[in-house]
């Protein structure tokens, strides 16, 4: 999506440790009308399927999964990180190490929320070891719902993650995929 990979060679600055900078739109200040765009872009790409609820992980990909659930006209609903008073009933559980906390986290998700009957999309801003969506969809193997795939910002293609999920079958859409980041240039996969 060249509007979005504009912005990353614009205002995306590569940092240390495999980190791409890129709060000033995505995930501390969020511009909306970009969000609004990803979500046309991601109900175009996945047109033909029945989605019927979009899961996503607190807290980066909160934002956009809102923004992008206005196209499919959906439910969201998000993995929480943390144990809450507010959090109570049956749950799903998985591990997930987190890439910019660097700790594992046992994420939970209400079994009241996701259900058999649901055709689930997955959201998520930044895709890069996979360890998210390998929770998330481990959540939804849980749950009996049909997993239909993945929508993710951007992909950092050269840390494997997505690959690998694509050759188990599965349909993860990125917007944009890195493959190739340094001091002073990224570079995209065609
Ligand atoms: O493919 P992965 O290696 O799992 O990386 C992707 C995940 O990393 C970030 O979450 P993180 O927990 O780092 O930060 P957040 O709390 O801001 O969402 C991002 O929001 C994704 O969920
Ligand atoms: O802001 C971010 N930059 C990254 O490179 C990244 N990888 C996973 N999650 C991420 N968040």
């Amino acid at each position: 999506m060249q509007v979005l990979k504009d912005r990353i060679l614009t205002e995306g600055v590569v940092k240390g440790g495999n980190v791409l900078k890129v709060d000033s739109f995505l995930n501390h200040q969020m511009d909306i009308t970009l969000f609004d765009a990803m979500g046309e872009e991601l109900k175009r790409r996945f047109k033909d399927e029945k989605i019927t609820k979009i899961l996503t992980i607190e807290a980066s990909g909160i934002g956009i999964a809102c923004i992008v659930a206005r196209h499919f006209g959906v439910p969201v609903v998000f993995a929480k990180k943390s144990e809450s008073k507010n959090l109570d009933g049956d749950l799903y559980t998985s591990p997930v190490y987190s890439f910019t906390h660097q700790k594992e986290y046992m994420i939970r998700v209400s079994k009241k929320f996701i259900t058999e009957e649901d055709r689930v999309l997955v959201i998520d801003d930044f895709l890069a070891n996979g360890k998210a969506l390998i929770g998330l969809f481990d959540i939804l193997g849980q749950s009996g719902a049909t997993v239909v795939g993945a929508g993710i910002a951007i992909e950092k293609g050269f840390q494997g993650g997505g690959d690998a999920l694509r050759e188990q079958g599965l349909r993860i859409e990125s917007l944009a995929i890195v493959e190739e980041m340094g001091e002073g240039f990224i570079k995209f996969r065609d």
